[in-house]
């Protein structure tokens, strides 16, 4: 069986692989999951999670059925990703004043960060499509996850990287797994146009978000927070944006358990974007029905580095699925609550903080309730950053003489 997609924007069906329609819409996958049963999945979901010795042992292929159920067995390539804790936290709960909150920690995903759901999903199908260049443009955490899979499938990543305002610790990770890495001067918009343009004369397998097996792998992760919470959804998903494609996949994934009958709460998501990289809030904070893309977006949280994300169209229809929200927060609120993140000891990169500087906000302006739930998405891991990590905390380290006296005042 062939995979079918549709288009997000006019809603042409349309058989073969591609990145984009011809009207220029972004594709998506399409399933039919009418023969399959809420409490038969149940059963199969919960049963895969003692099994630790197949494909089915990873927390993105424990769904195959719900995301690519024609791939065979044997083309997954996989490291067995996802599986990542739901941490409630007292200290956070504590000092955001919420009646719970829980950490959805992807930043405990192989390569470091929620792009291995996508990513084994999408260099799997591209290596059954016989694929072995696979690329991508990014501002490190895509390139280090698809440079992982490259690698495992015995295939070749090529990536490239904006010479500004990324991580050198991703782009270290990216090239240990072996893939050749470019630097360019600008940003990962202009990375996806030069793609948009010129990746089909390349002959390559195009590893960003704008490719719907990507979207279709990110949507795990719903689907093990579902799992975790024993299908009982909170009152809110409090989520970072960038390129848009985790809260796309988070739209599609709420869809299917709804459908389903997996689930039989939609939560509300609350999307929360760095003050100079938030194009999606401002649109959506102003009524605004078109995206006005920044052209040099600028934020410590190099993740969010985005002024123009691809999937804002397929965002725009989760805001209105979800009854979302949306908002921004400055790069010293989003360090404030990595600092408490790391020290509550789940710890993540400052992209993911965005989501507890966000609820924090949002439950100072009373647009979330006290009284209500919440799952934060952390997207990544405390090491990928640490540029920002080591200017943050140097000045709070301590030095002493090793002496019972001088080391002794400080204890
Ligand atoms: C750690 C991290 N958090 C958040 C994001 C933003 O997610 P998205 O681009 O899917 O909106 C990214 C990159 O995309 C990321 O690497
Ligand atoms: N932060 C991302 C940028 C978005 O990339 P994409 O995978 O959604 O295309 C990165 O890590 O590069």
């Amino acid at each position: 069986m062939q995979l079918k997609f549709i288009c997000c924007d006019c809603h042409v069906g349309q058989a073969g692989f591609d990145y984009r329609c011809s009207c220029g819409g972004l594709l998506e996958v399409v399933h039919d999951f009418k023969h399959l049963d809420a409490d038969h999945l149940k059963i199969l979901f919960h049963h895969r999670l003692s099994d630790r010795m197949n494909p089915y042992a990873s927390g993105v292929w424990r769904y195959k059925e719900l995301i690519y159920p024609e791939l065979p067995e044997s083309d997954i390539i996989t490291k067995y990703e996802g599986n990542t804790g739901l941490y409630a936290s007292n200290l956070i709960q504590q000092s955001l004043g919420i009646r719970k909150v829980w950490l959805k920690a992807q930043s405990e995903n192989p390569s470091g960060s929620f792009k291995d759901n996508g990513m084994t999903v999408a260099v799997s199908h591209g290596r059954s499509l016989g694929y072995r260049r696979f690329t991508c443009t990014s501002t490190g955490n895509t390139s280090s996850s698809l440079a992982m899979y490259a690698a495992l499938g015995e295939c070749n990543s090529y990536v490239l990287v904006p010479n500004e305002q990324i991580s050198i610790n991703k782009v270290l990770q990216t090239m240990a797994y072996g893939a050749k890495v470019i630097g360019f001067d600008g940003t990962y918009d202009d990375g996806i146009r030069f793609y948009e343009k010129h990746g089909r004369e390349l002959g390559m397998y195009i590893c960003n978000s704008v490719n719907p097996l990507r979207i279709e792998g990110q949507k795990s992760i719903i689907y093990e927070i579902a799992q975790g919470l024993n299908w009982e959804m909170p009152d809110w998903i409090v989520i970072p944006g960038g390129a848009l494609s985790n809260l796309s996949a988070l739209g599609k994934g709420l869809n299917d358990l709804r459908q389903l009958g997996l689930i039989n709460k939609i939560p509300r998501v609350a999307l929360i974007q760095a003050e100079g990289a938030s194009p999606f809030h401002r649109m959506i904070s102003r009524g605004e029905s078109e995206i006005v893309p920044i052209p040099r977006p600028s934020t410590i949280a190099s993740a969010l580095n985005i002024g123009n994300p691809p999937s804002w169209r397929k965002a725009r229809q989760v805001m209105k699925q979800t009854e979302g929200i949306t908002c921004s927060v400055s790069d010293e609120e989003i360090m404030e609550a990595k600092t408490l993140i790391d020290r509550s000891g789940i710890g993540c990169e400052p992209a993911s903080a965005a989501t507890v500087a966000g609820l924090r906000k949002l439950l100072a302006e009373k647009r979330i309730d006290k009284n209500e739930t919440a799952v934060c998405i952390l997207t990544g891991n405390l090491l990928k950053d640490t540029d920002v990590l080591r200017e943050y905390q140097m000045s709070r380290l301590l030095y002493a003489d090793l002496t019972l006296e001088s080391v002794g005042k400080w204890l």
